[in-house]
């Protein structure tokens, strides 16, 4: 096992989920080199991560006497190279994370521990992205990742012993504890939650029900703790829309295309909590 001054992140990817596991590390005392493409991103993740680990210290889930991970924000993505694990958390699209993880590949030395937060592409097909697909292995951090302490740990058919050891005393740092599966597209989660959430959205598509009842039907009969649409809305709309595609297009699953509702939020710009509105509308009680 590792303590906490033995590990530096870079997280690349500065949006809900790049801002979620900052947040968890540097709150477990573990310093973090935050990356994003956009600098605007940048400026919000900061007062971002601030907001969540007040949120994170009033809920009493950090642990004492560890003091704070430095953040330190940067658009170089050369910046990662001094980090022992890069924790890749960029748009849900293949060819974004096929570019981001072959520079990285190029940029981290040999023993780093490569993480993708990936929502549904497989590791085996991220693994033939960098020069060594042994050090690459998938952690499904959920939202969000400073409260919940399970993750999904996606091992590859090429992850080695050595990296699952490696992933294993971070989460232990992190205090997050891992259930490992196998490789598969959309792994366990969310083969079985985006589906049902789009299956919810074609509900509301199809008239048989408002938002508000389906989720009240999942909350009060199922004991959902949030309905499948607010946890749309967590998760972002957008960020779905492009995670119902990978599966679909692994999978061949009906199932999995994002329904006409879902893909009218995006383009209209309700993504969810993060821009104020999608299935539900958020502003109201933001003011
Ligand atoms: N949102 C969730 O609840 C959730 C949960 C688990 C996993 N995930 C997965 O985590 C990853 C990130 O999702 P998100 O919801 O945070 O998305 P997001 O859209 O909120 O953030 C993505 C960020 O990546 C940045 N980015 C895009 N291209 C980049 C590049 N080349 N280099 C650096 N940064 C780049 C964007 O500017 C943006 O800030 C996705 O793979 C997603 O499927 C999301």
């Amino acid at each position: 096992m590792t303590d906490h001054t033995e590990h530096r992140l870079a997280v690349i990817g500065a949006g809900v989920m790049g801002t979620n596991i900052t947040a968890l590390a540097t709150g477990h005392g573990v310093p973090v080199v935050l990356v994003d493409v956009d600098d605007e991103k940048l400026a919000a993740a900061r007062l971002t991560v601030r907001q969540k680990l007040k949120h994170a210290q009033l809920m009493g889930v950090l642990p004492e006497g560890r003091g704070r991970g430095e953040l330190v924000t940067t658009t170089t993505l050369a910046d990662v190279a001094e980090a022992t694990t890069v924790i890749e958390a960029v748009t849900e699209v293949t060819e974004v994370k096929n570019k981001v993880l072959t520079e990285v590949g190029g940029l981290v030395a040999p023993g780093t521990l490569v993480i993708s937060n990936t929502s549904c592409i497989p590791v085996d097909e991220m693994a033939t992205w960098v020069p060594r697909g042994d050090e690459l292995v998938g952690v499904h951090f959920m939202n969000p990742a400073y409260l919940i302490e399970m993750v999904e740990v996606i091992r590859g058919t090429g992850t080695s012993d050595a990296t699952m050891e490696r992933v294993t005393a971070l989460l232990s740092v992190l205090g997050r504890e891992g259930l490992v599966v196998n490789d598969a597209p959309g792994f366990v989660i969310n083969r079985l939650l985006h589906p049902l959430i789009n299956r919810a959205a074609m509900l509301v598509q199809e008239g048989v029900a408002s938002a508000e009842v389906v989720d009240g039907l999942l909350e009060g009969c199922l004991g959902h703790s949030t309905g499948p649409l607010r946890t749309a809305d967590l998760i972002g709309v957008d960020n779905l829309a492009d995670s119902l595609v990978v599966l679909h297009e692994r999978t061949g699953d009906p199932e999995c295309a994002p329904c006409d509702l879902m893909l009218q939020l995006v383009r209209d710009g309700h993504h969810g909590r993060k821009t104020g509105r999608g299935f539900f509308d958020y502003r109201k009680a933001a003011e």
